[in-house]
């Protein structure tokens, strides 16, 4: 409910055209995030979205800095984005990519899940799922153009698209690595992994908080190609060429066959999920786990 409302606020006053400045409408020319022109942006503070209708596609860049950790503004932002996208006939695919050098999403962000009360932890976990749900089973395809590190979360988010292409740099590992917070992957988060790589190696990744570099990525099928850095957005261009020779509804009912058994399996335990994780972390022992790893995450720098 609260996300449903927080959604619609964010609707009106979020989902702006890029171009800023007084009479700036839709389809105007404005700058682009890194410089240029981008013709027919829009999007909110944290998510860009550069669509492309005559191919029949649209970028969408994450841009959360400094490490596009999943809040729940955000969360929501890339919601409604999503949502315009699906809701517009003119789009059959989105690749999902990050504006955050080095980073494409540093997952759920530790600040929603530590020190907060009950309610604002159930508000952020009903966000989190509705993202999942969202990115799972829409029907439009789904690229991530991975261009950068990506832990838990942020994995989940890739694993939740139809095909992932990685930049070729070993600082760029991608896992399931939870249980190194001292915190569990729910069950859907272990499900997409198991969907994508097999049950041996998620048992082993999910166990160990395993994070892969690139090679070991592409091995163990956790990402489809891996490819020169400054390759990631044409090689995502390109795979999306044979995704959408495809006809749609094939492929849509297709996709829907594969996932919807695994999607069901949240959406019949909703409620119960969301209980579940509030009573898990908001544990003590938990707590004290989260806020040791984020001073951990302080104490790098210095
Ligand atoms: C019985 C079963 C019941 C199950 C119930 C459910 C249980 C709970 C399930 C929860 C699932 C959780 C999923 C997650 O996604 S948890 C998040 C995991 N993410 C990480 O481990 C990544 C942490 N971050 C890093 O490793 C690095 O920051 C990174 C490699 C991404 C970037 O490094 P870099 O050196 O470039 O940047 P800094 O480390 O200096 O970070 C910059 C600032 O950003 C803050 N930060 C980083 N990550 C996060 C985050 N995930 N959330 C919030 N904030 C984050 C970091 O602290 C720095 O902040 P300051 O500038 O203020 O110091």
């Amino acid at each position: 409910m609260a996300l449903a409302v927080g959604m619609r606020v964010l609707t009106r006053s979020l989902l702006r055209p890029w171009v800023r400045g007084p009479g700036a409408t839709p389809g105007r020319t404005g700058p682009v995030a890194g410089g240029g022109d981008c013709v027919r942006c829009f999007g909110s503070p944290r998510v860009l979205v550069e669509p492309d209708p005559a191919a029949g596609f649209a970028v969408m860049k994450m841009r959360n800095p400094p490490v596009n950790s999943l809040s729940l503004e955000f969360l929501t932002e890339m919601l409604i984005s999503l949502e315009k996208l699906e809701s517009d006939k003119a789009f059959h695919a989105i690749i999902i990519t990050s504006d955050c050098p080095g980073i494409f999403s540093a997952g759920l962000d530790l600040k929603e899940m530590c020190g907060r009360d009950p309610t604002h932890y159930a508000e952020y976990w009903k966000a989190v799922q509705e993202l999942w749900l969202r990115f799972y089973l829409s029907h439009l395809v789904v690229i991530s153009a991975i261009n950068g590190v990506s832990p838990a979360g942020g994995c989940l988010l890739a694993l939740s698209s139809d095909y992932r292409v990685l930049a070729d740099n070993p600082k760029y590992a991608i896992g399931l690595n939870e249980t190194l917070l001292g915190i569990v992957a729910p069950f859907w988060f272990k499900d997409t992994l198991v969907n994508t790589v097999g049950h041996r190696v998620a048992e082993r990744a999910l166990q160990l908080g395993l994070l892969f570099p690139p090679a070991e990525a592409l091995r163990v099928g956790m990402v489809d190609q891996v490819v020169p850095e400054d390759q990631v957005q044409s090689a995502a261009r390109s795979v999306l060429a044979q995704w959408l020779a495809i006809p749609g509804h094939a492929r849509q009912l297709t996709k829907t066959l594969m996932r919807k058994p695994t999607a069901d399996r949240l959406l019949k335990e909703r409620d119960a999920d969301i209980q579940n994780f509030v009573r898990f972390i908001s544990r003590d022992a938990i707590q004290k786990a989260l806020r040791t790893y984020l001073e951990k995450l302080k104490q790098k720098k210095s």
